[in-house]
């Protein structure tokens, strides 16, 4: 399998304060990698590096054999990679259709073709309303949908997605389990940050497990949930039992 992000030894400091301390890693093309650990383990911080928001103080990233340590985070789009953010910020005012659209004019100005495009990402997702809704009318799962439908607009090849489930009840993060499947089977690869761990072992092939800023454990979710140092460090003795 190919590796779409490779990272060597990335650190990043914020005066005194180490956020990622020489972290490692790759993401395989067309996985579904997971990002997990505490709060403040650096989880953001390392997608922001990815994303080009911030620059590692140290270390290489690497994007589809690119050196992109340097990029510029306005380049990365164009370079086949986007994002979601925590706090979903649609253009509340304007309908779902319209937000997903303002992605796709990043390849071509034509309109008919982005408003194709935009339906096509709609329909890839599963959003449910009528998408001349405006999109602060919405329903929580599909204002989710919309933060995805809106990313992938852009027509990438690497989509970050950052706590995307937050605030979901177990019904709605299983429709976006399967919303984030039919992604991956469409071709693009996802890194994802989630703190709901059943859901995270349910999702992806690969986990990794931040903690204080290091790489505790990585592996696949079988190899993770029967680490000895990730049931100490984070996901708690009764992890096994409870989710067996
Ligand atoms: N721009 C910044 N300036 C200074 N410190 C920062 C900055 N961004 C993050 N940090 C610090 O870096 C550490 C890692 O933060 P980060 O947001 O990456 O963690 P996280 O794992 O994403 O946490 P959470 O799950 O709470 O979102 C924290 O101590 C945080 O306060």
């Amino acid at each position: 399998m190919s590796v779409i992000v490779k990272m060597e030894h990335v650190t990043k400091q914020f005066g005194g304060l180490t956020a990622v301390n020489d972290f490692s890693g790759e993401i395989e093309k067309n996985a579904i990698v997971g990002l997990i650990g505490p709060n403040g383990a650096g989880k953001t911080t390392l997608f922001n590096m990815i994303a080009n928001y911030y620059h590692p103080t140290s270390g290489k990233i690497y994007f589809k054999d690119q050196d992109i340590t340097e990029a510029r985070t306005e380049d990365m789009a164009r370079m086949g990679l986007a994002r979601t953010f925590q706090v979903t910020k649609p253009f509340g005012d304007m309908t779902v259709l319209q937000n997903i659209m303002v992605g796709a004019f990043l390849h071509t100005t034509n309109a008919r073709q982005v408003e194709q495009k935009a339906r096509e990402v709609a329909g890839l997702v599963g959003m449910t309303c009528d998408l001349d809704m405006i999109a602060n009318n919405t329903t929580t799962v599909d204002k989710k949908k919309l933060e995805i439908a809106r990313a992938l607009a852009v027509g990438p090849e690497l989509i970050l997605l950052d706590e995307v489930m937050a605030g979901c009840n177990p019904q709605e993060k299983l429709e976006l389990v399967d919303t984030c499947r039919k992604v991956r089977d469409a071709g693009v690869t996802i890194l994802i940050i989630e703190h709901d761990i059943k859901t995270i072992m349910s999702l992806c092939d690969k986990i990794y497990i931040l903690h204080r800023g290091e790489k505790l454990v990585e592996g696949t979710p079988e190899q993770v949930a029967n680490d000895k140092r990730a049931i100490s460090a984070y996901l708690g003795e009764d992890f096994d039992n409870a989710e067996n």
